[in-house]
């Protein structure tokens, strides 16, 4: 079943020198429990996109619908998390996670509930009386997830969410990431200007161009879904290895060699 859609979606930006087109002809779909990211370079409009996703900002045409519903502002029904640390730092982990329920009129007992079950499944139960300042970047981004999770959205929304955190540390939550999604079954919406990354972590991807950023192609990604696979002298082997990997990363930066920050892609 189709949950996200986005149909001829068309977003300007006027200043009072100049207008930027940041987004054209944007049509896109996203089935439910699927993991699809959208790769670009900078300035492709993939933040813009996301935002639009959101409700955090308005179209100048076309449209997007979550279960046929029309989007027209911010909603339960996505769930966002960003690039940089938006946790309330004078707040606990579990105050943290448990805030937006609160908006939503839980009761202080089912509140405990949600923020306990979501505390577990990103493995951050021992932390729920800490504050912000005394988790590490990644495990930021894990509250940050579990936050947007509790709500319990039709479609977690991603921007970069990966983009502050050193390499390994990178690497790790790539793989958290990946065993959430498996487990919770959430429709997840990706941006990320990390090639790897999307082919690692998506079922789909799609690459957009750069100003305007129109849709240049969509590639499905078809790699064992646990990730990890055995080669031929049977030693599992890491799928970001794998020749099938390589092509794909491949496949992407061709799509988007037209652009001058392309060799800055692959990673
Ligand atoms: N509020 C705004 N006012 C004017 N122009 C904007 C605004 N927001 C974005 N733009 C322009 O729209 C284009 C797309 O920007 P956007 O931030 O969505 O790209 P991006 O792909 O997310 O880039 P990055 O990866 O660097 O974050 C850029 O040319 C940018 O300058």
């Amino acid at each position: 079943m189709t949950q996200l859609t986005v149909s001829q979606l068309y977003k300007q930006f006027s200043t009072r020198k100049d207008v930027t087109v940041a987004l054209k002809d944007i049509n896109m779909h996203i089935e439910t429990g699927e993991f699809v990211s959208v790769v670009g370079a900078s300035g492709s409009g993939k933040s813009t996109l996301l935002r639009l996703i959101a409700g955090l900002d308005q179209a100048t045409a076309g449209e997007i619908c979550v279960d046929g519903v029309r989007v027209t502002g911010p909603g339960s029904d996505r769930g966002m998390v960003f690039q940089s640390y938006t946790l309330y730092p004078w707040m606990t982990v579990a105050n943290n996670v448990g805030f937006g329920l609160k908006l939503q009129g839980l009761s202080a007992a089912q509140r405990r509930q949600h923020v306990s079950y979501y505390l577990e499944v990103v493995g951050l139960s021992k932390f729920a009386k800490a504050l912000p300042k005394e988790l590490s970047g990644g495990m930021k981004q894990r509250v940050a997830i579990a936050r947007a999770l509790a709500c319990q959205p039709k479609v977690l929304l991603l921007d970069e969410p990966f983009g502050a955190l050193d390499v390994q540390t990178r690497e790790a939550m790539q793989q958290f990431l990946l065993q959430l999604w498996q487990r919770t079954g959430t429709t997840i919406l990706m941006i990320t200007h990390d090639v790897g990354e999307a082919v690692f972590l998506s079922q789909r991807i799609y690459v957009l161009t750069t100003q305007p950023g129109t849709i240049q192609g969509e590639l499905r990604i078809d790699l064992p879904r646990d990730r990890v696979t055995n080669n031929s002298d049977g030693r599992r082997l890491k799928i970001k290895r794998l020749s099938a990997f390589q092509n794909y990363t491949d496949q992407i930066i061709e799509l988007l060699t037209d652009q001058p920050e392309a060799a800055l892609l692959r990673s």
